[in-house]
């Protein structure tokens, strides 16, 4: 039907890019054709004939998952990859009882407060696979009246003859890699068939993070290192260019900025070769309480924003780095960003020097804390994101407009007033009425 073709044709036009925002409800829906899709559209039948797929994430309701694949594949094998253990473990898996098509994998978080934030659905079609990174939650609200980001691959077909199946941009060894990483043997079919498969028209490079004390050759294959290795390929020209860093959360970054944020965290963004950048280089995108209180949800948006009141008030000095969320090119100024984006822009905001969309938060859990001077990279949770560069586009800079490049928010990103503060989850919100004109009381 013509809802089917329009996924296709959707996603051809996206090319070479293929990055989507979610559909919003609520907003005008001008902004949500082209470059928006819907998990229902991902998993739909025009996208190929579904023979199995893994869905990697962190929360997942398991029978609104089920309902998101059309009826026909409902019972082709579907493995869930998440971190729980012990009592989150098993309502999972009891939630999972009545289907029989559906397998667990539990990866293995063995540094205490890692969690498995990654979000990655590997659809296995008759004749290819395909390979969805995104940042939406398996549940109906991160799918309904937020902002998310969403990169779909092309449809990567079998390996034929002798070519070599990996492209320009190592994806699909990184791949393999962070697959391995789980050590899980659930995994071992899923590594044995991408290896079995040709990605060589694959244009991203794989960003991610693994549990770990990471060293020697391993130190830079992870986390901010190993953005750091990779934006070593970005044209010095760019060199004064502010480093903009979106997110949804914020961890806990040390007494002074100069302890992990403007060292460490920022060297390796604004890597090119040399490191420093000034401060003032580095603008941060994270919702204020009236950004919060005036979206499509109201309060109930800041329930996907767990930055806590206990690590904000031993970080004040976050918030001249602060900026609000604004998207009016998108119209989705009020969709409450759960996106995490980092990128080099031009001073004007007309170009990009890279660009990364990732299920990372601004935190030393998802991006990795260098230890032992420097010897070992220490990251407590898994991650995963992809990195465009305009060298795996035959490009020395996005433009913006002329290549059609999508970007979440309009930059340059507009700073806080002085009045505006961050959002903060764990503290009452009560002086003024949200848009549905309630309070937020948490207890
Ligand atoms: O997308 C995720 O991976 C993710 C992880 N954690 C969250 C938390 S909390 O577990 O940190 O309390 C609270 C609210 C939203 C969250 C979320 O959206």
């Amino acid at each position: 039907g013509s809802f089917s073709e329009s996924l296709n044709d959707k996603w051809n036009r996206s090319s070479p890019f293929n990055f989507f925002l979610t559909k919003a409800k609520g907003i005008d829906n001008k902004y949500n054709a082209n470059q928006s899709v819907h998990i229902k559209e991902i998993l739909s039948e025009s996208f190929g004939e579904l023979v199995q797929s893994a869905q990697f994430n962190y929360k997942i309701d398991v029978d609104w998952l089920v309902q998101c694949y059309p009826e026909s594949f409902r019972s082709k094998p579907l493995l869930i990859v998440h971190g729980f253990k012990g009592r989150e473990k098993q309502d999972l898996e009891s939630e999972a009882a009545k289907y029989d098509h559906i397998g667990f994998c539990q990866a293995r978080l063995d540094i205490a407060y890692g969690t498995h934030h990654s979000k990655m659905m590997l659809l296995k079609y008759t004749d290819g696979i395909r390979v969805v990174i995104h940042t939406a939650n398996l549940v109906h609200g991160d799918w309904h009246q937020k902002t998310q980001g969403v990169w779909i691959s092309p449809l990567f077909p079998i390996l034929l003859g002798q070519g070599s199946g990996e492209s320009d941009t190592k994806f699909r060894k990184d791949l393999i890699d962070y697959l391995t990483a789980y050590n899980h043997p659930k995994l071992r079919s899923w590594i044995e068939m991408i290896k079995t498969h040709d990605f060589s028209d694959c244009r991203v490079h794989l960003v991610a993070s693994v549990p770990g004390r990471h060293t020697d050759i391993s130190k830079d294959k992870w986390g901010h290192l190993k953005l750091r290795k990779l934006l070593k390929q970005v044209e010095p020209s760019c060199k004064q260019w502010p480093i903009v860093g979106q997110f949804s959360s914020i961890g806990s970054l040390g007494a002074k900025s100069e302890d992990w944020l403007c060292s460490e965290w920022l060297s390796s963004l604004s890597t090119m070769g040399q490191t420093l950048v000034e401060k003032s280089q580095l603008r941060l995108v994270f919702p204020s309480v009236d950004n919060v209180r005036l979206s499509l949800e109201g309060y109930p948006a800041g329930g996907s924003l767990p930055y806590s009141i206990h690590t904000a008030k031993k970080q004040t000095y976050l918030h001249s780095f602060l900026h609000v969320w604004k998207s009016d090119r998108n119209g989705r100024t009020q969709a409450s960003p759960h996106i995490k984006t980092y990128m080099r822009m031009s001073p004007d905001g007309e170009n990009l020097a890279w660009f990364a969309c990732t299920s990372a938060n601004l935190s030393k859990a998802a991006w990795g804390v260098l230890e032992k001077k420097g010897y070992q990279l220490m990251i407590r949770s898994y991650e995963i994101g992809v990195l465009f560069l305009p060298k795996s586009f035959s490009k020395e800079v996005f433009k913006i407009k002329d290549d059609n490049f999508l970007v979440p928010f309009d930059l340059p990103p507009t700073p806080y007033e002085k009045s505006d503060h961050p959002w903060i989850w764990d503290i009452p919100h009560v002086n003024k009425p949200d848009t549905h004109g309630m309070k937020w009381c948490p207890n």
